[in-house]
């Protein structure tokens, strides 16, 4: 698994009150993440501290180990009225940005095929349903070539049939190696296409029960390790549910870790000079939203 983006202890007030606190995580590349929680829980601010809309107060946000990533955001409110066609609002997206008008011609082209809206293409926006418009705002987004694409409740007011079809449409980027984070208020919706479910609970990040391997046994720890020395996380089953800076120096890291895996993380942590503060078998109940 190749690290796509790495949260290392973000944390973000407003007006200090706390969204995040010390919240540290991976997701891998070509993944469709969906970040959920209740209405004030920090989900549109998560998607804006990656999307690099807004900063975090501490803690840093890393992208393929520092290269240069391609994101396009799709905010939650869209514009209802649209006076134009999608070729026409897409070409004037396109100029202000200043990309080369032949090559932004070639990109409406794909992108008209590739959210199967060529015949509608010459249709006022102001006409379409809920869920065209929504494609129509997704494609400006993508106007340049894209790597991640933020989407902040894309579902919102889409009724079966176009979740349905925005389903279809996130596999299909998927193959096209983008990587999707949206954000969403019903885990049923997309759990059919989402590779992963991050529930933001209380200012940290917890995965939900069903996203677990059931019924495999997982572990608690937590370990004390310098701030000087780095680690990596990739295995499967293995999540960093939380990271604290203590005062001398070092932080504390504490893993939900499956009981198979833990003698390899323990070994790895030891092999770094870190000593462990707790092992314990994970209380789901507690732990879970
Ligand atoms: N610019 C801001 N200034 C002050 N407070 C803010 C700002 N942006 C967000 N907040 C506060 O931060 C908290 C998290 O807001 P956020 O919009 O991220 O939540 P959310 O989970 O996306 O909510 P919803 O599901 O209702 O869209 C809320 O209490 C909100 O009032």
């Amino acid at each position: 698994m190749d690290v796509f983006i790495e949260l290392k202890n973000v944390t973000k007030k407003f007006k200090n009150i706390s969204v995040l606190e010390g919240v540290s995580l991976s997701i891998p590349s070509r993944e469709i993440t969906a970040i959920v929680g209740k209405n004030g829980s920090g989900k549109s601010t998560l998607l804006k501290m990656i999307g690099g809309l807004t900063k975090p107060d501490s803690g840093q946000i890393i992208f393929r180990n520092g290269e240069p990533v391609r994101i396009g955001y799709v905010p939650e409110v869209t514009p209802v009225v649209i006076p134009f066609t999608p070729r026409e609002y897409l070409t004037y997206m396109g100029k202000i940005r200043a990309l080369p008008i032949e090559w932004l011609q070639k990109r409406i082209n794909s992108l008209l095929e590739i959210f199967h809206m060529e015949e509608n293409q010459n249709t006022r926006i102001e006409h379409f349903s809920k869920g065209m418009k929504q494609k129509v705002i997704i494609m400006q987004a993508m106007l340049e070539e894209t790597d991640l694409l933020i989407m902040d409740e894309p579902l919102s007011g889409l009724d079966l049939k176009a979740q349905t079809e925005f389903e279809r449409l996130l596999i299909s980027l998927k193959e096209r190696d983008i990587s999707v984070i949206l954000t969403c208020h019903e885990t049923k919706l997309l759990e059919k296409v989402v590779d992963r479910i991050l529930v933001i609970h209380q200012c940290q990040i917890t995965y939900p029960r069903n996203q677990q391997i059931q019924d495999e046994p997982m572990n608690r720890i937590v370990f004390e390790l310098s701030n000087t020395v780095s680690f990596n996380l990739l295995w499967e089953k293995v999540t960093i549910v939380k990271e604290k800076e203590t005062i001398s120096g070092h932080r504390l890291i504490e893993l939900s870790v499956s009981k198979e895996q833990t003698n390899k993380i323990v070994r790895e942590f030891l092999d770094r000079g870190a000593t462990i503060q707790l092992l314990a078998p994970l209380e789901r109940e507690n732990h879970f939203l």
